[in-house]
C-alpha cells in the first residue's frame, strides 16, 4: 500500500532581524521560499512586520465593515474586473468579500473609505493602509528572492514599477443546520502573488501535487505567500500554482484578508527561463485582460484559465 505523506506547508523566518539583504540568513530563507513556491504553491512566513496590534487593529476595522448594511457594502464597485463587492452568492453562500484597490495608497484606501462611510473612517483607513503597504513589502521580498534566485535581479525594478496591489476583505460565516461547510470552493489564484491573513479561525486548505488536500494553522504572526497563475506563466511552468479552499468547522467567522499582485504591463517570460529542456509555455499577456477573461461566465470552471487564454 502507497504510503500518505503528512502535508506541511514549509514555514520561513521573514522577521526583520532574519532578514538582512546578502547575509547568509537571507540566503537561506530564499532556498526555502523559492523550493516552496516550486514544491507547493505557498509557505508560511513568520512577518513581524505586522505588530499584534495592528492585527488586532485589522480585524475590529473590519468587523466594522462587514456590520454595515449590504446596501452600503454594494457600493464597492470597480471598473477592473472582480474588484468589488462579492457575496449573496448561492454557490458560496458562507462567503462574503469586498475588494479594495491599492489600499496601500493613501487614494485607493481614501476612496473606498468614502464609498463605504461618506462621513469618513479615519480608524478604518488608518489600520487597513498601514497594514497593506507592509504585506506589499512582504510580497516584494519573496518576488525578489524569486528573481535573485533565477538569475534574474536586473529584471526585479522594472517588475516592481509594474505592479498594484488589490486588497481584498474576507468573512466567512459559521454554516447553520444542514449547510455545508464549503466555505469557497477551489480555485487558483489569478494574481501573480498573494499575501494572505486570517483571525484565529483556521480554514484554507491546499492541494497537494500529489492529489492530496491539507490543512494550513496560522498565528497572528504567521502569513500565508502563495503564487498565482502569473508567476507560474512568467517563470515558465517553475512556480507552481496550487488550488486551495476555504472549509469552515467550527461556529465561530473568519476574517481573512488576501492581498493579490497585478502587472500594468505585459507578463512575459524572460528568456534567460526557456531554453529545449524547457521550451516556452505561455504567450506574453496583459494581466487585467486575463481576468477580464477569467470574469466571463463561460471561463469560470476551465481547469486551467491560463491554459486556456495564452498557454502554448
Ligand atoms: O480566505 C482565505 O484564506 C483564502 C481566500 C482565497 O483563496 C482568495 O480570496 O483567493
Ligand atoms: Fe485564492
Amino acid at each position: 500500500m502507497a504510503s500518505l505523506v503528512q502535508h506541511k506547508l514549509p514555514i520561513v523566518d521573514f522577521t526583520k532581524e532574519n532578514l538582512k539583504l546578502g547575509t547568509n540568513s537571507w540566503h537561506k530563507a530564499s532556498r526555502v521560499t523559492v523550493s516552496a513556491l516550486e514544491e507547493y504553491g505557498c509557505f508560511v512566513a513568520l512577518y513581524d512586520g505586522v505588530s499584534l496590534g495592528l492585527h488586532d487593529e485589522v480585524f475590529h476595522a473590519m468587523e466594522e465593515l462587514f456590520n454595515l448594511p449590504t446596501s452600503t457594502k454594494v457600493q464597492n464597485k470597480s471598473n477592473k474586473p472582480l474588484y468589488g463587492y462579492v457575496g449573496q452568492i448561492p454557490i458560496v453562500p458562507l462567503y462574503e468579500s469586498m475588494g479594495i484597490d491599492e489600499a496601500n495608497t493613501i487614494e485607493g484606501i481614501q476612496k473606498f473609505e468614502k464609498a463605504m462611510w461618506p462621513n469618513g473612517n479615519d480608524g478604518f483607513s488608518e489600520a487597513i493602509l498601514s497594514f497593506s503597504k507592509l504585506i506589499a513589502e512582504l510580497e516584494q521580498l519573496a518576488v525578489r528572492m524569486v528573481f535573485e534566485s533565477y538569475g534574474l535581479e536586473k529584471y526585479y525594478k522594472s517588475h516592481l514599477n509594474s505592479v498594484s496591489y488589490l486588497c481584498r476583505v474576507m468573512k466567512y460565516r459559521s454554516p447553520e443546520n444542514e449547510e455545508s461547510n464549503m466555505g469557497f470552493v477551489a480555485h487558483t489564484d489569478k494574481s501573480f502573488m498573494t499575501v494572505l491573513h486570517q483571525n484565529q479561525v483556521d480554514g484554507l486548505e491546499i492541494k497537494a501535487k500529489d492529489g492530496q488536500w491539507f490543512g494550513v494553522e496560522l498565528c497572528p504572526s504567521s502569513f500565508v505567500v502563495m503564487a498565482g497563475d502569473a508567476i507560474m506563466a512568467w517563470s515558465n511552468g517553475r512556480v507552481h500554482s496550487p488550488l486551495h479552499r476555504v472549509t469552515m468547522n467550527g461556529i465561530k467567522a473568519r476574517y481573512s484578508l488576501g492581498q493579490f499582485s497585478f502587472m500594468k504591463e505585459t507578463v512575459k517570460t524572460p528568456e534567460e527561463l526557456v531554453n529545449d529542456e524547457h521550451p516556452l509555455q505561455y504567450k506574453p499577456f496583459d494581466h487585467l485582460e486575463f481576468l477580464d477573461f477569467y470574469s466571463q461566465p463561460e471561463n469560470r470552471r476551465l481547469e486551467s484559465a491560463i491554459r486556456t487564454y495564452c498557454g502554448i
